[in-house]
């Protein structure tokens, strides 16, 4: 985000104007820009990576804005289009916020409209958190439905009978989410249960307590960092939340947060998939700043492979999958996706990827989605041999040498899919080239550069076709 904007212009197009044009005959061509990665793989990569600011936290903390009055200075912010667009929704609001180059400044006291641009909203998974601030401040929102990955049905039903628990009426109408005080003034303390810890739910009944009237208790919620990284900024801006990190929070509704000064954790996804870029071509990389703690689960499983981790400290880790001898393979083992502390199902497609290239045969079980392998026929298309039986994928990894993945060309479905598609071609021989990478620009910051400073070569290139 180089330069100072106002989302409220996002969210605004400009109207098509009503002037008639004079008749001109069709243009002949069109032409489409759709950027792909290029990549020439086999590099091995060496040096230090910069891990961005998480987006996962970004997303909701960008709407907690909505509960503070004032400003909300909100420091490492990862420039994303998901980012943008969050910003584009709070915009189209009424929100301020200015960029001031890594920090954004958001102030909402402008905000009267509880009724977000519903394209904006459609574009990402993390737009329709505001319905929870929107609920506290205002009482009232009218939210339409969220966009993301498309990874599994992803309902919204904890969202809606949590805010119930909170005395909100929600009817669902013209494709939005109506949603309003039953009592006419605003929500109340109430308890509610999540059947499953739902990472968005639990986020957007934790924002709507924060301003109820009186306590309310959420139990069986997520663990997940980002979950307490929203608690801890809520509680920065005079919340009072307790329990962030456990199952269950007992918040105690305040009339109005306040502006605050707050850093968003680094990217755990972001740090993992670099780590996994260093194990998939057997180098050793540096990186920081990083939660190791938050990394836990991928980092055992790496070390029980073969990795190394060779330093590491509160905010820096240095990894190496180098082998000590010229026979030294990493071995496969096997993966079950599941909430915080477990395996991150976001790292899920990644791993795999790295498992093709390792000894022995492993099983994938993706747990958290139902939709969550269709990366697989594309990685596919780099030779290696993987069976899928509904939400478990085997991989049957190879006997002995380096990689026996070819590059090709494929197309990234959603983005950490497509995220896996470049570690394949980072490890595959010949070249790659990965389309949709449009899903891989909602969230990761500047990978193609970052992993050019590794030593890799990968280029984004524009592809302008011809005809259509
Ligand atoms: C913007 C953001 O933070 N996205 C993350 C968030 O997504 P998101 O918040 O959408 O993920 P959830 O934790 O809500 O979803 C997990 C599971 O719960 C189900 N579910 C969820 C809500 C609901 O009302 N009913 C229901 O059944 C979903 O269908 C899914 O099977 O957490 C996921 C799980 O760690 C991550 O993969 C996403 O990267
Ligand atoms: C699934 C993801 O994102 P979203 O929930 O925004 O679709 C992700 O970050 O991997």
């Amino acid at each position: 985000m180089a330069s100072t904007f106002n989302p409220r212009s996002l969210s605004s197009p400009p109207k098509p104007s009503s002037h008639i044009p004079t008749l001109q005959p069709p243009p002949k061509t069109i032409t489409l820009q759709t950027p792909n990665f290029t990549i020439s793989g086999g590099s091995t990569l060496s040096g230090h990576v910069p891990i961005s600011g998480s987006k996962n936290s970004a997303l909701p903390i960008l709407a907690a804005t909505l509960c503070c009055s004032g400003t909300s200075n909100l420091r490492n912010v990862p420039d994303l289009s998901d980012t943008r667009t969050m910003c584009s929704v709070l915009g189209s609001l009424g929100a301020e916020i200015e960029d001031l180059g890594g920090e954004l400044v958001v102030n909402t006291d402008g905000v009267r409209s509880v009724e977000p641009c519903e394209d904006e909203i459609g574009k990402i998974r993390g737009g329709f958190l505001v319905v929870g601030p929107l609920m506290a401040r205002f009482g009232e929102a009218v939210v339409g439905l969220p966009g993301g990955c498309d990874i599994g049905a992803r309902p919204i039903d904890l969202y809606i009978r949590g805010l119930r628990a909170l005395g909100a009426i929600v009817e669902f109408r013209d494709g939005k989410v109506h949603a309003h005080a039953a009592n006419g003034k605003g929500l109340m303390g109430g308890r509610f249960r999540l059947n499953y810890p739902s990472v968005g739910a639990t986020e957007t009944l934790m924002m709507a307590a924060c301003m109820a009237d009186g306590v309310t208790v959420l139990s069986n919620v997520a663990r997940e960092p980002e979950v307490t990284d929203l608690a801890h900024f809520l509680i920065a801006s005079g919340a009072c939340v307790e329990g962030a990190g456990t199952d269950k929070l007992l918040i105690k509704g305040r009339s109005r947060l306040h502006g605050s000064e707050y850093s968003i954790i680094p990217d755990r996804i972001e740090a993992g998939t670099f780590m996994l870029a260093a194990a998939i071509t057997r180098s050793c990389i540096s990186m920081s700043p990083i939660v190791p703690s938050h990394l836990s689960c991928l980092i055992n499983k790496l070390v029980n492979a073969g990795c190394k981790i060779a330093q590491c400290t509160h905010d820096m880790l240095e990894f190496s999958a180098v082998p000590a001898k010229a026979r030294d393979v990493l071995h496969g083992f096997n993966v079950r996706t599941n909430p915080f502390p477990g395996f991150p199902t976001d790292l899920q497609p990644q791993i795999m990827t790295l498992l093709t290239t390792c000894d022995g045969l492993s099983m994938v079980k993706e747990s958290v989605f139902e939709n969550r392998l269709r990366h697989v026929t594309e990685l596919q298309k780099f030779g290696p041999r993987i069976q899928v039986c509904g939400s478990t994928a085997l991989v049957f990894g190879k006997d002995r040498g380096r990689s026996m993945l070819r590059g090709s060309r494929v197309v990234a479905s959603d983005l950490r899919g497509g995220v896996s598609l470049v570690l394949a071609g980072l490890a595959a021989e010949g070249t790659t080239e990965i389309n949709g990478i449009a899903h891989i620009d909602r969230g990761y910051e500047n990978l193609e550069t970052k992993l050019q400073r590794l030593g890799a070569d990968v280029k984004r290139l524009i592809n302008i076709p011809s005809l259509l």
